[in-house]
């Protein structure tokens, strides 16, 4: 009842079509489409399904993509040694490490690896610095991904407009802060360790969960008319049924807020559609040409 559905299908839809178009310019002037390698190590079945994905919506934009698949059991050298190979790779224009890696490597010191030039995801250091410094870069692709769904509802200028964060993660929380204050909202980076999470919820205009708690927001820690941003994807069994639930209690979310992200159907969608979006920049980036279209 009462709260807009914001439509992350559709959102990135729109995405993908401006990136399409984007591809097939890009692609008449490199002479080849933009592409995306993705490694994948092991055989974590989730991580199956989302490479799958990923690599059919490449080809729908447009971009080609070449998938490395390495064994559970490789040795980081073998892992550096591939992306390195991918770094050196000209008709490679973006590298996407499909996370999580198996424990006994080294994620930290993979994702540093990565030409920053070709860090689709945003998360090599060099990114993350460029972010913070508010240079140029490759950001990461579900706060972006959350940011277009936010600016698809409150316009592209937040200023006036109170944001808060739940998680502090690399992958999430921190970016999307960063994103949110640089388009003038004013952010509290809130995390389980804050004091009386539901009341600085509440004073909220913007609201954005990323914290992998089911469910942790309720209605009432909703301030009415607010605009509420659901970046959780947790998997529960429910009446013996597998079923994804965010981090909003949505029922309750839909009765107080302006506007509020479904999951599934939310920020999900939005992030390979972000992933296809910063291939096409990291492509015209490398070869020096102007960013096609109006990305
Ligand atoms: N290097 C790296 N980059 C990532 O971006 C990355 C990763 N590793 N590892 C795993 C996570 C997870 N992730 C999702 C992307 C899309 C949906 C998505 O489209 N979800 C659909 C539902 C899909 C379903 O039903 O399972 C939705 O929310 O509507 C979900 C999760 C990207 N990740």
């Amino acid at each position: 009842m009462g709260a807009r559905l914001i439509d992350g299908k559709a959102q990135a839809a729109i995405v993908r079509a401006k990136v399409k178009v984007a591809a097939g310019e890009l692609a008449a002037r490199l002479g080849r489409p933009p592409c995306l390698a993705v490694v994948l190590v092991g055989a974590d079945p989730a991580s199956e399904v989302y490479v799958r994905n990923k690599v059919k919506l490449t080809k729908a934009v447009g971009m080609t993509s070449i998938e490395r698949r390495l064994p559970e059991t490789i040795d980081q050298a073998t892992l550096d040694a591939t992306l390195t190979d991918l770094n050196e790779n000209e008709e490679v224009d973006g590298i996407l490490l499909q996370m999580p890696i198996p424990a006994h490597l080294d994620t930290d010191r993979a994702l540093s690896l990565i030409d920053p030039a070709k860090d689709v995801d945003g998360l090599t250091p060099i990114s993350a610095g460029a972010l913070v410094l508010g240079r140029a870069g490759l950001v990461p692709c579900t706060p972006q991904g959350a940011m277009i769904l936010i600016q698809s509802v409150l316009g592209p200028d937040l200023s006036g407009r109170t944001a808060i964060v739940l998680g502090r993660s690399i992958l999430v929380g921190k970016p999307l802060s960063l994103l949110l204050q640089s388009a003038n909202a004013t952010v509290t980076m809130a995390h389980s360790r804050s004091p009386d999470l539901p009341a600085l919820c509440r004073s909220a205009d913007i609201l954005c969960a990323a914290v992998g708690r089911p469910e942790l927001v309720r209605g009432d820690w909703i301030k009415p008319g607010a605009v509420v941003i659901d970046v959780g994807i947790n998997r529960v069994i429910e009446e013996g049924r597998p079923r994804l639930i965010g981090d909003v209690a949505f029922g309750e979310a839909e009765s107080v807020a302006d506007a509020v992200t479904p999951v599934p159907g939310g920020v999900g969608p939005m992030t390979i559609a972000c992933l296809l979006r910063n291939t096409v920049l990291a492509a015209a980036r490398q070869a020096g040409e102007a960013i096609p279209h109006d990305l």
